[in-house]
């Protein structure tokens, strides 16, 4: 019995590995990249990110692995640029060119017209600078002009290296609402960051890179359930309520250093029932939430992040 079609992936990657000078970069790297979700790629700097989306890409050359894009590898593929556009730094254009100038240029290439042109420099917001050099603009412009390349030939699958890299803070919410957009009209984004602040409001699946490997794989809502909510309980005899959630079944209660239990896996409700049935006075409840941020700091041992400054940690 055959069951219904099932696309292939937007990306996959089988055991992709990459040595520089006898160093592992990437090691034994595996993923699938879901169609039609946001993935971030996730990792401190060094961890192996952007040597594993040029092997995606067919950029650099895997030691040992294989990457396809939609069930192929790209070159397999009779327009790469109509399957998967990329960003993978916001250099790119000659200096003395026009973005406007630049993109008639690379239409041809994939296929497109200079109206497609014109598009994707709206599409951006560059279409008012569109006429002039691009060795003018600031950094967060060339990212832009980087994306509208790649935007070029609607591509199913976008790559994008740190794109957000150089964007200010209206820059980074418009950049999420053009990769929300693309994942809902069924297209694929694959974005990575050394931040989690970046993608946290983004992205539906997580690749977790740390130091060349993969240190988890899947949905935001696995991650989430690997790290459950913790109930964190202000009592006059916390041992008394240790112990009397131990009797209802349930250990996983640890003394904080602030003096307040710290239960794992039972909510607000369940543990103020099991308080008021023993008897124990609380005088303090709240769930704390696992952040993302928690999570990747434990699984990657990326020092903590400098305090979010103007370009980064933008939340909505
Ligand atoms: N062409 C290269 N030659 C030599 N070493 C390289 C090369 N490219 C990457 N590396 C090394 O491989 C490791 C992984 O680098 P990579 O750029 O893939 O990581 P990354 O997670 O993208 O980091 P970043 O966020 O800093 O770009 C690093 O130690 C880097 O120095």
């Amino acid at each position: 019995m055959t069951g219904p079609y099932r696309p292939p992936p937007a990306l996959a990657a089988r055991g992709l590995s990459k040595a520089f000078a006898g160093i592992d970069a990437v090691r034994d790297v595996s993923f699938v990249v879901p169609t039609g979700s946001v993935t971030g790629l996730l990792g401190p700097n060094g961890s192996g990110k952007s040597t594993t989306l040029r092997m995606l890409l067919g950029l650099v050359h895997p030691d040992a692995g294989e990457a396809d894009v939609a069930g192929r590898p790209l070159a397999a593929h009779d327009v790469p640029g109509r399957v998967v556009g990329a960003v993978l730094d916001g250099r790119g254009a000659h200096p003395r060119r026009t973005a406007r100038a630049h993109l008639r240029c690379l239409a041809p290439v994939v296929g497109v017209s200079d109206a497609r042109v014109e598009e994707v420099l709206a599409l951006v917001g560059l279409h008012d600078v569109a006429h002039r050099r691009t060795g003018t603009y600031s950094l967060g412009m060339r990212q832009r002009l980087a994306l509208a390349t790649a935007l070029l030939g609607d591509p199913a699958v976008l790559v994008l290296d740190e794109p957000a890299n150089g964007l200010d803070p209206q820059g980074i919410v418009w950049l999420r609402d053009v990769l929300t957009a693309r994942a809902r009209s069924g297209r694929t984004v694959l974005v990575s960051s050394h931040l989690v602040r970046e993608l946290e409001q983004t992205v539906d699946h997580l690749v977790i890179m740390s130091a060349g490997r993969v240190a988890f794989h899947g949905s935001l809502a696995e991650l989430g359930a690997l790290h459950p909510p913790r109930t964190l309980v202000a009592s006059a005899d916390p041992a008394a309520l240790a112990l009397a959630l131990a009797a209802a079944g349930h250990t996983d209660a640890i003394l904080g250093a602030d003096g307040r239990l710290v239960v794992t896996g039972m909510g607000a409700d369940g543990v103020a029932s099991v308080a008021r049935t023993a008897g124990v006075p609380v005088f303090g409840i709240e769930t704390a939430t696992t952040d993302l941020e928690r999570i990747f700091l434990s699984m990657t041992g990326a020092p903590p992040p400098v305090p979010a400054g103007p370009s980064t940690g933008v939340r909505r």
